[in-house]
């Protein structure tokens, strides 16, 4: 029966020679057989273990990758088609780099209220309260606008941007502002306003289609110019600051782009820009809080003891040369970074055509704000100042009608009215 039995699970093949002695030998085969198949069959099933629990890890890995990520996925994507969806005939599609920004807000809220699509990028770096960027992104989003938060250094994610919707305007304003921090951290001018300008432009040459590009240079180009007003054709190379040096630069480098792929490129130079939801680094802001707070501040004075001055730019009228700028941009000549013919290639002055001295500035802070300002008066420091700005506006004028029309007075006192809302101050301060 045992046999039968061995002989039923360990079946002899048909017509195989059997002896007695062959016999036990068979059967001390087949129980050696048996344990090694069995460790054979332990073996494999160790192995499917192994080789599903690591497959499954992996899975687990890039699933948490793919959904911890602040973008990508399919959800994202909708979101950004969403946001970039136009609703205006003729309108166009706008990824607007620096969007928590100052200039980028109030631009992106334009664009969105127009009708026109609107996806932002920011990185949300320290280099001012980062609460505040924050603050201007849920604006945004209140108003339908998703912010993304990444880097314009980050070429994938500016592939994968325009891979889910066909932008037909950029409008690039991430760059490391501020004059005078340039001396304190150059290599945040190189990252942003020259690599990351770099990485943007190569994915927008490889677009298909490429978009037309509007960005932010700067009056600082100007540098030791001491022709005025300062026209788009006066002499840049003779920059005061290494934030001067970075946007002249992006000027050259745009310039590049637009004669070897067909880039459609409009570099704006703005004029000193202030108002609401402005940047608290710059003087009208800093000067805001420390009056607000009984502090002093620092008021510079030029060679001779001479007043520094600027062609302040208030914010609403940068928007509206902004918006001028991108309709009447001319399509890119390329397409999948091939150039198709020349394509456009304009620089404008974005300023305010009447300038005022940083006293004056002050004079109608404190009017405002009807406290008086420890005025601290020092000399200059070499530190990358001008000493004054001044617009021709000329050619901005002629292209798309720009017409600054909000003086220092009346922008401050918009502004004053922001700051004190924002920061929880009596509005009974302001006339
Ligand atoms: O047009 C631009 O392209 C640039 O504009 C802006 O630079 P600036 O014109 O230098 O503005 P801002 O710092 O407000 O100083 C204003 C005046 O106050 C003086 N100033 C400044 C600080 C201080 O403590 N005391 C002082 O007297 C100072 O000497 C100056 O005379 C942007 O910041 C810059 O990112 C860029 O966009």
């Amino acid at each position: 029966m045992p046999q039968l039995l061995e002989d039923e699970l360990f079946p002899s093949t048909p017509g195989k020679f059997k002896m007695e002695r062959g016999h036990t030998m068979n059967r001390q085969f087949h129980r050696c057989f048996a344990s090694t198949s069995t460790m054979f069959l332990w073996a494999l099933f160790l192995i499917a273990l192994t080789a599903s629990y690591l497959s499954f890890q992996s899975f687990v890995d890039s699933g948490s990758r793919y959904f911890s990520a602040s973008w990508g996925g399919i959800q994202w994507e909708k979101q950004v088609r969403n946001s970039a969806q136009i609703h205006r005939s003729g309108g166009m599609a706008v990824l607007v780099t620096g969007a928590a920004g100052f200039v980028g807000t109030h631009v992106s809220l334009a664009l969105k209220k127009r009708g026109d699509g609107v996806v932002g990028i920011d990185n949300f770096n320290s280099y001012y309260d980062p609460s505040l960027k924050r603050a201007r992104k849920s604006l945004l989003n209140n108003h339908g606008i998703l912010v993304v938060e990444g880097d314009v250094n980050d070429g994938r994610l500016l592939a994968k941007l325009f891979d889910a919707v066909a932008f037909t305007h950029v409008m690039h304003l991430a760059a490391q502002a501020g004059v005078r921090y340039a001396m304190e951290n150059p290599q945040s001018y190189v990252q942003s306003n020259i690599a990351g300008l770099v990485t943007l432009l190569e994915v927008c040459k490889s677009a298909n289609p490429q978009p037309a590009i509007v960005w932010a240079s700067s009056s600082s180009v100007y540098g030791l110019n001491e022709k005025v007003p300062f026209s788009e054709s006066d002499r840049t190379d003779q920059p005061a600051s290494l934030y001067a040096a970075t946007k002249k630069a992006g000027e050259e480098i745009t310039h590049t782009y637009n004669h070897i792929y067909g880039l459609s490129i409009t570099g704006l130079r703005f004029f000193t820009v202030y108002g609401p939801w402005g940047r608290p680094d710059m003087a009208y802001f800093s000067f805001t809080r420390n009056i607000l707070q009984g502090k002093s501040i620092t008021v510079y004075r030029g060679k001779n003891q001479v007043d520094l001055a600027r062609d302040f730019t208030y914010i609403d009228d940068i928007v509206k040369g902004c918006l001028g700028s991108l309709d009447t941009a001319k399509r890119s000549t390329g397409s999948g970074g091939k150039k198709r013919g020349p394509a456009q290639y304009r620089i404008f002055n974005l300023g305010n055509t009447s300038p005022v001295t940083v006293p004056e500035l002050v004079n109608i802070l404190e009017r405002h704000l009807k406290v008086k300002a420890k005025r601290n008066i020092v000399d200059m420091p070499g530190n990358g100042d001008v000493p004054f700005t001044h617009a021709n506006i000329s050619y901005a004028q002629r292209e798309f009608g720009y017409k600054p029309t909000t003086d220092l007075q009346t922008g401050l006192k918009k502004f004053v009215r922001w700051y004190l809302s924002y920061y929880g101050y009596s509005s009974k301060i302001v006339n």
